[in-house]
């Protein structure tokens, strides 16, 4: 474990990644790692600005989508490209792959347009590892509702949320070498040891 490495945590809302982000950091840091752990969308002061709004406005399609990159072209500079130069590891709740799964999956605009916004923003980065969290709707809705207020996302229907994991599933499979998937509709304790398991192979 000597090179930098970008981590990111995936799926849908109620899934379980914010849970598990400080244990993986924490892992990491026992390794002696220095770890810069952050979310998409936000990351910066810009990109927290930006995420108020998409969270909670109403707009158009493409006006999210491009919000989404442009929080993440600002997260890329400020943060998570200094950061790997350094030597540092990040690992991010969230990037590019929930843009497909919400914005292409969820509300169906073109995978193609996304694919010229991520060829745009980074063209030649991509996560080392992805952390799909995967869960069935009727457990991560069972989550959320009995925690926190919904945004914008979180109110969406049920469909919304299985076209949005169905994405996720595609995308693990098309690109199989980076992505781990992590059944979380085990206990918190059975996950953490497969967490542990999978950054120990790292
Ligand atoms: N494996 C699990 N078993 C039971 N409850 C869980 C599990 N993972 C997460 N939770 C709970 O579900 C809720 C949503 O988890 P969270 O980590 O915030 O999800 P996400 O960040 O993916 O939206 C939290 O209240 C959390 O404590
Ligand atoms: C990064 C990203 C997030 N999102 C959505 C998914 C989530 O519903 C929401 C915020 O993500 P998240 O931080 O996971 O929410 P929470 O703080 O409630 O755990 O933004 C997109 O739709 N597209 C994106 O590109």
């Amino acid at each position: 474990m000597t090179s930098a490495k970008f981590i990111t945590f995936e799926g849908i809302d109620g899934a379980g990644k914010s849970t598990h982000i400080g244990y993986v950091a924490d892992l990491l840091r026992a390794r002696g790692l220095t770890v810069v752990s952050t979310r998409e969308p936000g990351g910066t002061e810009l990109g927290e600005a930006l995420r108020e709004l998409v969270l909670h406005k109403k707009m158009h399609l493409e006006t999210e989508a491009m919000l989404m990159f442009a929080s993440r072209r600002e997260h890329l500079a400020e943060v998570i490209e200094p950061a790997l130069g350094r030597g540092d590891w990040v690992v991010s709740d969230r990037f590019t792959d929930a843009t497909f799964a919400y914005q292409g999956g969820g509300r169906k605009l073109s995978i193609q347009k996304l694919e010229v916004l991520e060829q745009w923003v980074h063209p030649h980065l991509q996560p080392d590892l992805t952390l799909l969290f995967d869960v069935s709707l009727e457990v991560a809705r069972a989550r959320l509702d009995a925690t926190r207020d919904l945004d914008k996302f979180e109110q969406e229907k049920a469909t919304f949320f299985a076209d949005t994991r169905a994405e996720y599933l595609r995308r693990a499979s098309q690109f199989p070498a980076r992505f781990r998937i992590v059944d979380s509709t085990r206990s918190i304790a059975d996950i953490q040891q497969s967490l542990a398991q999978i950054i120990s192979a790292l």
